[in-house]
């Protein structure tokens, strides 16, 4: 594959001595979406928060085999973290906006990264909000605190933060489970947005939402992948009797 962002091989991680991901080899493709899909404790999260390194903030984490992005092994040398977490920014399931306002929200990580200008960080917060869907909503109250919004709102706001980096991926870990409907399908459509410009790699429970919104979808079963196909495909037509029992609500 010409166009893939990461490259994963024979990658297995253990937690202390329970083995957690099991000889994963898979290819992610740019500027896709790509669903990681399967039963509690199959071990979606821990591939996900491989990919920027975040596993291994846990002390008793232990891995092997290979994790390449944009052809670089993601673990090569220290000053490579900072570097990929820019490049590689997160979502996560519960919307998590700091105690700050809308604004600081945004402009933390611009600023982190040296931006001083206010002109310039105006202008960030701006397109950043604009490009998460939410810049009607907020743009007259940019310094009330986040957390005077609604949770789909907060979780917009927390897609313009992560935005606000210019980073090229976006991992996300089942950034609409804890949302109503409505808040649910304005995330899916602007995911669905956010493809053109930016490779996108979600974790979901629901499987609809995967066959929604995803151009592959992963199945894991175990800490295995089971398989990685097409996502009409995956749904239509799986490959493996596990992805079809699991699809067809056998189990899980
Ligand atoms: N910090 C941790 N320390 C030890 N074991 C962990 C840790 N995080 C996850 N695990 C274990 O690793 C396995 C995979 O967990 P993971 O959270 O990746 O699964 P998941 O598919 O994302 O689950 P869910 O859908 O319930 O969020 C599980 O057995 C889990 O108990």
């Amino acid at each position: 594959m010409a166009n893939k962002a990461f490259s994963i091989e024979d990658f297995n991680l253990w937690y202390g001595t329970d083995q957690a991901l099991y000889q994963i080899n898979l290819d992610i493709p740019k500027h896709e979406i790509t669903a990681v899909i399967g039963p509690s404790g199959c071990g979606k999260s821990t591939l996900l928060k491989t990919l920027n390194r975040m596993t291994e903030t846990i002390p008793s984490v232990q891995t092997s085999g290979s994790i390449e992005y944009d052809g670089e092994d993601i673990f090569a040398k220290k000053k490579m973290v900072e570097e990929l977490r820019t490049r590689v920014g997160m979502v996560f399931q519960k919307p998590n906006p700091f105690p700050k306002s809308i604004f600081e929200n945004v402009a933390y990580g611009p600023k982190i990264h040296g931006i001083k200008k206010k002109q310039v960080l105006n202008e960030v917060v701006e397109k950043s909000l604009k490009g998460a869907a939410i810049w009607d909503e907020v743009h007259d109250r940019l310094n009330q605190n986040a957390f005077g919004l609604s949770g789909g709102q907060q979780q917009r706001v927390c897609i313009a933060r992560c935005l606000a980096i210019e980073p090229d991926v976006i991992l996300m870990d089942e950034p609409t489970s804890a949302l109503d409907p409505i808040s649910t399908l304005k995330i899916e459509e602007l995911i669905k947005e956010l493809k053109k410009d930016y490779t996108i790699i979600i974790v979901t429970h629901n499987m609809q939402q995967a066959a929604r919104i995803s151009d592959n979808t992963v199945f894991m079963l175990n800490g295995e992948m089971v398989e990685f196909s097409d996502t009409d495909q995956l749904f239509s037509n799986p490959k493996d009797k596990r992805t079809e029992d699991y699809i067809t609500g056998r189990f899980g």
